[in-house]
C-alpha cells in the first residue's frame, strides 16, 4: 500500500476538481421539481399575459363616455372570472364584472361597486370614471415572444409563477446532481438505532454530507455504511457508483491498514485525479472519476469531512447544476492577534466573523481539532491561513470562505420583516 503522499496545493486541487467537472445534461423537469435549478435555455412567452383585457375590480363595466355622476345604468349581463359576458355594453348599459372577468365588448372602463349605489339590476353612478379605469390590458405583463426566463436564471418562486402563468408544465434545466453518500468504518452505528458498544461511535458524516449536498441544491441520499472490509467496501462502492453523478465516501482514505477505500476505488476502475492536499483539515482527500461519475474519498474525521465537502464537493455540485452563483462568497478578514500556522498546510480555520469599522474581524472559534463537531456549529467562515510564513500577523488580511451567508447581512444594516 502506498504510504507516502505528495500533497497538492489546495488551489491547484480545487482547480483540478473544477476542470474535471462539467454541467450535467439538459432535461425538462416538472415545474414543481425545478426549484433551485438553473434554466438551461431561454424560455419565451407563448402568448400575451394577461391573455385578455380584464377587470382589476369588482364592479360594473361601462362606457366611460356615459359616466356622468348621478346617471342610472341598466345591468344587462355579468362577467365573473372565467365566464365572459354574452352581451355587449351599449349606451347607458353595464355588465356586472368581477376581478379577472373579461371586459365585455363596448365597455372601456370599470367602476368599482363602491363608486355606485350598489349591486342590483340597475345602479346609480356616484363617482367619476376615466376611460380605461380599472382595466388590466392584455399583454401588460408579458408579450408573446418575450424571453421570460433567460438561460442561467435560478428558478425560484417568482420564476415558477411566471412559467406556470405561461402554461409551462415543465422547464429545461441542467439536471439536479444525484449524490450518494457512503460512510465507511466498522465503528459506525446509525443514530437512533441502538446504544453504543465500547469503541463504537454514531455515524454523523453521512447525515452531515447529505444535508450539505441538499443545501447545495443536489438530490442526495445515504446508503448503509460499509465495514472496514475489502469485499464489503467494494460491493458498496460498486452499487453507489451505478446510481450517482457524485459519490462521496467518508473515512478510510488515510494511511491505516484499515484504510481500504483507495484500493477499492482503484479496483473498481475509478481513475485517481489526486490523493492528498496541503490542507488542514482534509489532507487525505481523494478525488477521482469513473466515466461520468465523480468520486470524492473524504477523510473520516467529522470536521475534515464537512470542510472537504464545503471546499471541494460543493463547488463541483453547483457547477454541475449550472449554479456557479451558489459558490460560497469569499471575503477578506483580519485577526486582532497574530495567528500561527505550524501545520505546514493551508489551515482552513473555523472562525466567527464580526463587522468592524476596519472590515471583517475573524476570531477563532477555539480548538481546531478535526473531530470537534461542535466547533462547526460556531463557525461563520473558514479563514484560509497559509503555511508559508508560519501564520498571519495581527491586522493582516487573509481570504475567508463564508459558510453562513446571512452574516454578510450584518454589514448592510438590513432588518428582517
Ligand atoms: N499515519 C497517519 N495517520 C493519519 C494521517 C496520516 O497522514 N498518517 N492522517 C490523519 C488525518 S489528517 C486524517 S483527516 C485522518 C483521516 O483518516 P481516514 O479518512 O482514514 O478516516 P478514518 O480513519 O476512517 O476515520 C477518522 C476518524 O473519523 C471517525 N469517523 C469516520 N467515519 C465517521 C462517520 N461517518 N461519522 C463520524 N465519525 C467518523 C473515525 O471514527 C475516526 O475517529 O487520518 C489521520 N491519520
Ligand atoms: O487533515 Mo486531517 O483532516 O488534519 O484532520
Amino acid at each position: 500500500m502506498q504510504t507516502q503522499q505528495k500533497l497538492l496545493d489546495f488551489y491547484e486541487a480545487l482547480r483540478l476538481v473544477l476542470e474535471h467537472t462539467g454541467r450535467l445534461p439538459v432535461e425538462r423537469v416538472p415545474l414543481q421539481e425545478a426549484q433551485g435549478l438553473a434554466v438551461a435555455e431561454d424560455v419565451r412567452a407563448q402568448f400575451d399575459t394577461p391573455p385578455f383585457d380584464n377587470s382589476a375590480m369588482d364592479g360594473y363595466a361601462i362606457r366611460s363616455a356615459d359616466a356622468e355622476v348621478g346617471r342610472e345604468f341598466r345591468v344587462v349581463d355579468e362577467a365573473p372570472a372565467g365566464r365572459p359576458a354574452e352581451r355587449d355594453v351599449g349606451e347607458g348599459e353595464a355588465v356586472k364584472i368581477f376581478t379577472g372577468g373579461v371586459i365585455p365588448a363596448g365597455a372601456d372602463a370599470v367602476v368599482p361597486v363602491e363608486g355606485t349605489s350598489g349591486w342590483g339590476e340597475s345602479f346609480e353612478l356616484r363617482k367619476e370614471v376615466a376611460p380605461a379605469a380599472n382595466i388590466r390590458r392584455a399583454g401588460e405583463d408579458v408579450r408573446e415572444g418575450d424571453v421570460i426566463l433567460p438561460a442561467g436564471t435560478e428558478i425560484g418562486p417568482p420564476e415558477i409563477a411566471l412559467a406556470a402563468s405561461q402554461g409551462y408544465g415543465s422547464l429545461p434545466v441542467y439536471r439536479r446532481p444525484k449524490v450518494v453518500v457512503l460512510s465507511t468504518g466498522s465503528e459506525l452505528v446509525q443514530p437512533g438505532e441502538r446504544e453504543l458498544a465500547p469503541g463504537e461511535i454514531y455515524d454523523s458524516n453521512s447525515f452531515a454530507m447529505v444535508a450539505q449536498a441538499r443545501e447545495a441544491g443536489a438530490a442526495a441520499r445515504k446508503v448503509s455504511p460499509a465495514a472496514d472490509d475489502a469485499a464489503a467496501l467494494r460491493t458498496a462502492i460498486r452499487e453507489a457508483l451505478g446510481e450517482a453523478d457524485v459519490l462521496v465516501t467518508s473515512g478510510g482514505v488515510s494511511m491505516g491498514e484499515k484504510d481500504l477505500v483507495r484500493e477499492a476505488m482503484h479496483e473498481l476502475g475509478v481513475e485517481r485525479i489526486f490523493w492528498g492536499v496541503k490542507l488542514k483539515p482534509g489532507k487525505p482527500i481523494l478525488f477521482g472519476a469513473r466515466e461520468d461519475v465523480r468520486v470524492f474519498g473524504i477523510p473520516g474525521n467529522p470536521v475534515s469531512a464537512m470542510v472537504c465537502f464545503e471546499l471541494f464537493v460543493r463547488p463541483a455540485l453547483v457547477k454541475m447544476a449550472g449554479r456557479e452563483d451558489r459558490r460560497r462568497p469569499r471575503i477578506r478578514v483580519y485577526f486582532d492577534e497574530e495567528v500561527k500556522n505550524a501545520y505546514g498546510r493551508l489551515h482552513a480555520m473555523r472562525v466567527r466573523l464580526e463587522r468592524t469599522r476596519r472590515g471583517w474581524r475573524a476570531t477563532s472559534v477555539g480548538a481546531q481539532g478535526s473531530g470537534l463537531i461542535s466547533s462547526l456549529t460556531k463557525a461563520d467562515a473558514l479563514a484560509m491561513i497559509g503555511p508559508e510564513t508560519g501564520g498571519v500577523p495581527a491586522g493582516e488580511e487573509v481570504e475567508a470562505v463564508v459558510l453562513r451567508e446571512d452574516v454578510l447581512l450584518r454589514r448592510s444594516g438590513a432588518e428582517r420583516c
